[in-house]
């Protein structure tokens, strides 16, 4: 189903106060760039399937797929057509080598939603990012996205120049430079910039080339005790009844360390609020073992670029875990820096300078 477009709505009308991250007066001033289609190029998994999801056309939850990359050895299949990506049912061993197995977590691209994408950032190693060929650039969702890698310290990134099918060579040019400007001082300066059509599968063979030979795989540690990273969950409903009957819920995540058994003891740990005796003076979002946490924070010093912050309560995390730092602003959290939990109950983070800060809604200044 269409966004409702920007001309049907009539702004006069318009009551501030009850606009929310999901109005449509709000979701459609933002661009979609194609993530989910690029998702479903490659594995053939349509991500977004929640009701909500689908009657307003974007991403709201995080969406999960897994991909197998193949590559023909046939010398009359050359580079770039002889990698070739699959859904996770392929078999393993085919008749071709299989460099690759990718899992994609797909994030809602709406800055508003952006405590959901740092959320999946939590497990991810690597990272496309997506920038629609037909729009001007920078859109406020990719700045954020760039300060979310950024502060993630999320490197490998192959940057997607999407929708080319729309727009004449010479644009796509110019815009392949610009893209290049915008990251040449981000974690994302000298990443591969590869045009592509996700709707019509163009250089999507490029793409798994790119992720096969130029991305490392990442180092896994089979032998500490399991740990799993729960970044959403989804409702079970009973089949086949007329009225939707949840029969639970289940988690839905990542083991990033260990080796689960079947029938395993696990341990789900706690995942929620906690609250700052003396009202918020920091709001943190925690990447932990049980997924996102939004908590206060005790500001005990401060210095010209860092800060040292205590925690008020209690958290489940572990030594060495990262943190984002998130502010409010106009009932929205907004990224504004990073953190590393420390030894003890202190950590550091190094604090935005204040035109990084946030200043609106749909925009965020860069740090100059
Ligand atoms: N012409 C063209 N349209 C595309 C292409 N890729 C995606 N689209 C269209 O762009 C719209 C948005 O695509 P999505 O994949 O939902 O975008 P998204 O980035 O996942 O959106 P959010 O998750 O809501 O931020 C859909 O109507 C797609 O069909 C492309 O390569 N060419």
């Amino acid at each position: 189903m269409a966004r409702k477009g920007l001309m049907e709505q009539d702004l006069s009308k318009l009551d501030v106060t009850k606009l929310h991250p999901l109005s449509p007066e709000v979701i459609s001033r933002q661009v979609a760039h194609g993530k989910s289609t690029v998702v479903k190029a490659i594995s053939g998994i349509q991500t977004v399937r929640f009701n909500n999801e689908v009657e307003r056309n974007i991403t709201i939850k995080l969406g999960y797929a897994n991909a197998k990359i193949y590559k023909c050895e046939d010398e009359r299949c050359p580079a770039p057509m002889c990698y070739k990506a699959y859904g996770s049912g392929k078999e393993d061993t085919p008749s071709c080598d299989v460099p690759g197995h990718v899992s994609f977590v797909d994030c809602p691209g709406h800055d508003m939603l952006m405590a959901t994408m740092l959320n999946g950032a939590a497990i991810m190693d690597r990272a496309l990012l997506l920038i629609a060929a037909n729009e001007s650039i920078p859109k406020p969702q990719t700045l954020e996205h760039l300060d979310a890698l950024d502060n993630m310290l999320l490197e490998h990134i192959i940057v997607l120049q999407n929708k080319v099918d729309l727009i004449p060579k010479n644009v796509a040019l110019e815009q392949h430079e610009s893209i290049q400007k915008l990251i040449q001082k981000t974690v994302a300066a000298g990443a591969p910039i590869v045009p592509i059509s996700a709707q019509l599968k163009y250089n999507i063979d490029v793409v798994c080339e790119y992720l096969v030979n130029k991305i490392p795989i990442p180092k896994r540690n089979f032998i500490s005790p399991p740990n799993m990273i729960i970044i959403r969950s989804f409702d079970v409903n009973k089949p086949g009844s007329e009225v939707d009957e949840l029969l639970g819920v289940v988690a839905g995540g990542s083991i990033v360390r260990g080796v689960l058994k079947v029938n395993q003891l696990v341990e789900v740990r706690p995942g929620m609020v906690l609250k700052d005796e003396n009202g918020t003076s920091w709001a943190g979002n925690l990447n932990r073992w049980s997924g996102l946490a939004r908590y206060n924070l005790h500001r005990v010093h401060t210095a010209s670029t860092y800060a040292k912050l205590q925690l008020t309560s209690p958290v489940c995390t572990s030594i060495g875990e990262k943190l984002a730092l998130s502010r409010r602003v106009d009932r929205h959290w907004r990224l504004i820096g990073r953190g590393q939990i420390q030894e003890g109950i202190t950590l550091e983070v190094p604090l935005p300078c204040s035109c990084c800060i946030p200043i609106g809604v749909t925009s965020v200044k860069r740090c100059c």
